[in-house]
């Protein structure tokens, strides 16, 4: 069925991978997970406890030469900025398509460059899921008409902005109220804020740019969820997007929403069509 490999088996890999458990009509071919050394064998271990239905011949690895033996038809980052720029490059140039979640990274015009010469190089492709963010397609759609504004403000509970610089602005254990902590661009945000900015990335990537993409981000000991919003207007269309995220047990910074939209792209590559 498919050949799956993933890099990182944090919050959204091990959510991921339950999802897969729940979802999926037959067993994976293989499955094979790329963590730090240190976490290598209590991951086999889990993926023998929790994942053995899930695919018929399962491993653990610790580096990219390793992941690459198994020759996967698809892999999943979903690690880290660090990541993307460490092993990326080497994966695309040996053919393997990517779904890359720290979309954030792209923010480095260089290593975006990188990314898109190594998977012309390895004929593979560089797939940039919307993520925790919704409203990608028409975003993307109009930005081929050009004359776009996007403004976009995300806001999320303070306990989700700890060990950000939001923490130099703000006293985040007992903030009171609503407290706009970041006013910029996307590029800006995404690159200050690796684990809270990736959906500025995306509206930004789809879109207007980095540096045309208004971005402020919000700490509110109110917020319902990790909340995204934002204005488009462009020659062809308006339209405004609020989106309340639930977020994750394992990582409030991470919306839950984000491992399905990777799901959707997993399952739009198994099924018959896709939507
Ligand atoms: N596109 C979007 O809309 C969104 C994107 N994201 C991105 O997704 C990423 C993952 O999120 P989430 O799962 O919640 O985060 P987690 O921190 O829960 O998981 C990331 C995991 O990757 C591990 N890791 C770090 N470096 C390596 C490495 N070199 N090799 C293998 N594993 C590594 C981390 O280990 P350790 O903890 O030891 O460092 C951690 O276990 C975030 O970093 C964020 O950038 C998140 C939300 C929305
Ligand atoms: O998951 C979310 O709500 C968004 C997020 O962390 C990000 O943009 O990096």
């Amino acid at each position: 069925m498919m050949d799956l490999a993933l890099i990182g088996f944090g919050n959204i890999a091990t959510t991921l991978l339950l999802l897969l458990n729940d979802t999926l009509d037959a067993p994976l071919d293989s499955l094979t997970v790329m963590v730090l050394p240190e976490f290598a064998e209590d991951t086999e271990a889990r993926l023998e406890r929790d994942f053995a239905g899930l695919a018929a011949a399962r491993q653990v690895v610790t580096s990219v030469p390793a992941l690459l033996e198994a020759r996967p038809d698809l892999l999943i980052e979903c690690a880290g900025h660090a990541v993307v720029k460490a092993h990326l490059p080497e994966v695309l140039r040996s053919g393997v398509d990517t779904i890359l979640v720290s979309i954030g990274a792209l923010a480095d015009d260089g290593l975006h460059a990188d990314l898109r010469a190594a998977a012309r190089e390895g004929d593979a492709r560089l797939i940039l899921p919307a993520g925790a963010v919704g409203g990608i397609d028409l975003l993307s759609a109009l930005g081929a008409a050009g004359g776009l504004e996007v403004t976009y403000r995300g806001t999320k509970p303070p306990k989700a902005w700890s060990g950000t610089p939001a923490e130099e602005a703000l006293d985040l254990d007992h903030l009171g109220e609503r407290a706009i902590f970041f006013t910029g661009n996307a590029r800006e945000a995404a690159t200050a804020y690796p684990k809270n900015a990736n959906v500025a990335a995306t509206l930004a990537l789809a879109g207007a740019g980095f540096e045309a993409t208004r971005v402020e981000l919000v700490a509110d000991p109110a917020a319902p969820g990790n909340m995204h919003e934002y204005e488009v207007s462009s020659p062809l269309a308006r339209y405004s997007m609020r989106i309340e995220n639930l977020p994750s047990a394992g990582n409030a910074k991470t919306s839950v929403s984000t491992v399905y939209s990777v799901l959707r792209e997993i399952r739009n590559r198994i099924g018959p069509s896709a939507i």
